[in-house]
């Protein structure tokens, strides 16, 4: 049966652990709850939820529109499939930072491994567009100390993200950085950072677990694995490479089947219907009820 295994506190260990561990885990962001379980299939240490992709998937722009306890919600449906470690997109703490305290508890309720916080203002948008706007370094620092003081669970990993990079330049990028340390953050995603070197005036200045964000698109340099391991960063976040991929088969698919009549040129680029069993599990399910399993897949499935 492919129930999990693990539990919210266990999969929080987890991923302190591995942070800890000085390698570097790698985080697709997943584009639904069965894409989780793909990422867990393939080996990744860890799943991503971004907000551009929750957002996106409900035909909305990453600006914030979003709510707490509908991402919680779609959160939790996710963390129920999967026994990696999920870390979450929690914007702006979605308002005041009474605000972002609420969400912290909604997210550990969800079980989740842990969120990130921005320092954008409430009206955000992607981080690697032009014409951010910052809360002051006191209001994010206020921001922090809620998200820490609401959380039950000392392993909920909080992360503190600055935008300031793109608004403020490196250096003021930085003392942010410091300074959300100092109020409590126990991991910094540094965002839009645009060369190697930025990245690695970020390790030397910080002693806390590091994110780079491998948004495709976007500010920085898709840098590999290889480069993140020497240059000591801990997360590769690929936030929404899965569903950049998955939309472009699916406008593919959608121009051929308009054009040819018939889906039979796909077919050969379409999982089977033999692996989509598989990944569910389904034989296990006949150890519930052993009718389940009477029927013959077609051949060529
Ligand atoms: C990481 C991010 O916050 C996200 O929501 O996935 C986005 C990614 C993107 O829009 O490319 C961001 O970098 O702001
Ligand atoms: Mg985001």
């Amino acid at each position: 049966m492919p129930h999990t295994r693990t539990t919210p506190t266990g999969r929080r260990r987890a991923l302190r652990e591995g942070l800890a561990s000085g390698r570097l885990l790698r985080m697709p962001g997943a584009v639904n709850p069965y894409t989780a379980r793909l990422i867990q299939e393939h080996g990744f240490e860890a799943v991503y939820l971004s907000g551009a992709v929750l957002a996106a998937e409900l035909c909305l722009p990453d600006i914030g529109l979003t709510t707490s306890t509908e991402i919680a919600a779609r959160a939790q449906q996710v963390t129920r499939v999967t026994d990696l470690p999920v870390l979450i997109d929690a914007d702006t703490g979605f308002g005041a930072p009474v605000n972002a305290a609420r969400t912290v508890q909604l997210f550990e309720d969800a079980g989740l491994a842990g969120m990130h916080l921005e320092d954008q203002t409430a009206t955000k948008r992607c981080g690697h567009l032009d014409g951010k706007t910052l809360v002051t370094r006191d209001e994010m620092v206020q921001r922090i100390r809620a998200a820490v003081g609401a959380r039950r669970d000392d392993d909920f990993l909080l992360m503190a993200r600055t935008d300031a990079r793109a608004v403020e330049g490196l250096d003021a990028a930085i003392e942010r950085a410091k300074a959300y340390v100092d109020a409590g953050a126990d991991a910094v995603f540094p965002e839009a950072l645009t060369g190697e070197a930025e990245f690695e005036a970020f390790r030397k200045a910080l002693d806390v677990p590091l994110l780079a964000n491998l948004t495709e698109f976007g500010k920085s340099p898709l840098l590999t694995t290889t480069a993140l391991e020497s240059l000591g960063y801990n997360i590769a976040l690929y936030p929404v490479t899965l569903f950049r991929l998955a939309n472009g088969a699916v406008e593919d698919g959608l121009r051929t089947l308009a054009a040819e009549g018939t889906q039979e040129s796909l077919v050969p680029r379409m999982q089977t219907r033999s692996r989509l069993y598989e990944v569910l599990g389904y034989a296990d399910y006949t150890a519930y009820d052993n009718a389940l399993a009477d029927f013959t897949l077609p051949p060529g499935d």
